[in-house]
């Protein structure tokens, strides 16, 4: 599987600094080893939200799901309904969309170091979550496979002071000190 994703994200990465207009190919960027590979299974469970509403980390983050319609829950957040500020956080009045997948898409997310790498202030990473299906569909688990793209540990995300690998591990430490 992660062979598979390494086989498309030059291609993908090569596109995306063109039309970034980036100085250095994200290509350049990327620390092949940074990447990670995580495989999730949601069971059925009576909690509405199975996964709470977040932005990733990395460059990019490419997401396949079992296909199956009653398990997705995957949804996004409509940024015009919400201060789209660069915190973690979004406020209560952000409207989720479902995201609905087809057989073998893959959903990519823009991550928070892309956001820094480009400096492009329209380019805003997209704030995701996972919830059960309604009371209407079959409750049933969920598996998903997300391949979060990071950059090299030593890229200086916005050109000087904090490195990529800093980052990561000060939104690890936070994310588990919130837990
Ligand atoms: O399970 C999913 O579909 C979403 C996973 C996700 O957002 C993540 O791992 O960052
Ligand atoms: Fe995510």
């Amino acid at each position: 599987m992660s062979k598979e994703f390494s086989r498309i994200l030059p291609g993908l990465l090569g596109s995306l600094s063109e039309v970034l207009q980036l100085d250095l190919s994200l290509n350049q960027h990327r620390g092949e080893y940074e990447d990670s590979l995580c495989l999730h299974h949601y069971p059925v469970t009576k909690r509405v939200e199975r996964n709470p509403a977040h932005k990733d980390f990395g460059i990019l983050t490419l997401l396949i799901q079992e296909h199956n319609e009653s398990s997705n829950g995957l949804e996004i957040a409509d940024l015009t309904s919400t201060d789209a500020k660069p915190s973690l956080d979004i406020n209560d009045n952000a409207r989720f969309v479902p995201v609905y997948p087809e057989a073998d898409d893959i959903i990519v997310f823009v991550g928070i170091s892309l956001k820094r790498l480009a400096r492009k202030a329209q380019f805003t990473p997209g704030v995701h979550r996972v919830v059960a299906p309604p009371d209407s569909m079959p409750q049933t688990s969920r598996y998903s496979i997300a391949y979060f793209v990071h950059p090299d540990a030593r890229t200086k995300l916005d050109g000087k002071g904090e490195t990529a690998g800093e980052y990561l591990r000060r939104r690890r430490e936070l994310s588990h000190i919130s837990s």
